[in-house]
């Protein structure tokens, strides 16, 4: 086995499907960023989940709010669903992991809060079912999918935005979700910050 050509593989068709992104996602992305300080500057709060690798991109993309990104601001509003363990387990262990988020979101979702739902498949039940309890709550869903959004994309509803990546790996499919999630929090830092 040649690693360094299937570690070259890897950069080179990341870097191929960003470029690709770029060209789908750049103003869906700028929508995204507009939609996530109106909700703020409301005094709404953003809602993040997703399994696995989309988890550890819920909760980066919740730092990111609550602390700062790359510039001098106070923190903004942003729970990451997938981090308290003994209430997913509770809900998972007394009800069914397909509704550990969405029991978090009937509880803390407001109207005019937004969920930011991460799957690379769109399939992932525990995360359909966050968007459709996102909706019964009357919040707008900014939803980072792959693989042509699965069934994620047929229950998005006029106003969610979907921001669905190139590619079929998941792994390529993540590298462009965090790139998507670090465009948006320098888009929120502009906009909120006044940078030109
Ligand atoms: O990070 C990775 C693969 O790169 C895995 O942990 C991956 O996130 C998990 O298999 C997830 O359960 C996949 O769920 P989804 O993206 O299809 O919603
Ligand atoms: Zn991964």
């Amino acid at each position: 086995m040649d690693l360094i050509s299937r570690i070259s593989h890897h950069f080179t068709e990341s870097a191929h499907l960003k470029l690709q992104a770029l060209d789908l996602l750049a103003a869906p992305i700028a929508d995204a960023a507009e939609r996530l300080v109106q909700c703020l500057m409301a005094d709404g709060k953003i809602l993040a989940c997703g399994n696995g690798g989309s988890a550890a991109d819920a909760q980066h993309f919740s730092a990111e709010m609550l602390n700062r990104f790359e510039m001098e601001r106070p923190g903004l509003a942003a729970i990451a669903l997938s981090t308290d363990s003994s209430t997913i387990t509770s809900i998972a262990n007394d009800y069914d992991f397909d509704q550990i988020f969405s029991k978090q979101i009937r509880a803390l979702g407001h109207s005019g809060d937004l969920l930011l739902a991460i799957s690379t498949s769109g399939n992932s039940r525990n995360v359909i079912q966050a968007v459709n309890a996102a909706h019964d709550r009357g919040m707008n869903v900014i939803a980072l999918t792959g693989r042509g959004g699965g069934q994620m994309a047929e229950i998005l509803m006029p106003g969610d935005i979907h921001l669905c990546a190139p590619g079929d790996r998941t792994a390529h499919t993540q590298e462009i979700h965090i790139t998507a999630i670090h465009c948006l929090c320098d888009a929120v830092d502009c906009l909120l910050l006044g940078v030109e």
